[in-house]
């Protein structure tokens, strides 16, 4: 089952957390029908291309209670919803330039009882908020995402890291990360299976990039 994916390098999920990782796969087959936000071949592998994926940011970082984190493109929730889950008193503000993709989010959100999740449609840039933490996949090259977080970071620091970008990315990295004084995890060290060889959180503090 699905949900023994989650439980395998999870195990201490309650009970809620349990029947909300469960509830995703129904929702997003039925919003996928809708609206489409995961491709077709990867509906089938729902939760390891999506949602462990996502939840690789949590073994690089345990948000503390009343941390603020912005998701930044995150088409239909990923990886914004999975981490939403997982930490119920962190607060989540999850953002998309495409219209629908926020109507998804919504929908996920509300259908699961997530009190801990905004979206917006809007782009990144546009928002004026602060938060903790920035983190996204697969929307833009690291350089170009930077220039999109002038002003956005909390200067208060509770967490066991610095307030910055925890970043899922994949392949050879080593042009675009060029330059930035970055910390590179790679998740095969937490996650079995063939996926994982290639996929690592990069995190930037954000004393080490123009901000
Ligand atoms: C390839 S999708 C990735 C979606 C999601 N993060 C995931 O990994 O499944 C990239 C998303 O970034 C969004 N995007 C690109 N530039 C953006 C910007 N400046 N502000 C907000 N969203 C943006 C796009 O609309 C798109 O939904």
């Amino acid at each position: 089952m699905a949900l023994d994916l989650i439980l395998k390098y999870f195990p201490d999920i309650t009970e809620t957390q349990q029947k909300q990782f469960a509830a995703l796969e129904t929702l997003y087959k039925e919003w996928n029908e809708k609206i489409n936000v995961i491709s077709r071949k990867d509906t089938e592998s729902l939760y390891e291309k999506h949602i462990l994926h996502s939840l690789g940011i949590a073994k690089v970082m345990a948000f503390a209670d009343g941390t603020k984190v912005l998701d930044i493109g995150t088409g239909g929730g990923f990886p914004g919803i999975p981490l939403a889950i997982l930490f119920p008193n962190t607060r989540f503000t999850l953002v998309d330039s495409i219209g629908k993709k926020i109507t998804v989010v919504k929908g996920v959100a509300e259908s699961l009882g997530l009190q801990n999740v905004t979206a917006h449609h809007m782009r990144a840039e546009q928002l004026k908020e602060k938060f903790h933490f920035v983190v996204s996949r697969a929307v833009t090259q690291m350089p170009v995402f930077l220039t999109w977080l002038r002003g956005k970071f909390e200067k208060e620091q509770f967490n066991p890291k610095h307030n910055g970008v925890l970043y899922l990315k994949g392949g050879d990295l080593a042009e675009e990360l060029a330059g930035l004084k970055c910390e590179i995890f790679n998740l095969r060290n937490y996650f079995d299976g063939e996926f994982f060889d290639t996929k690592k959180v990069v995190y930037l503090s954000k004393g080490n990039f123009n901000n």
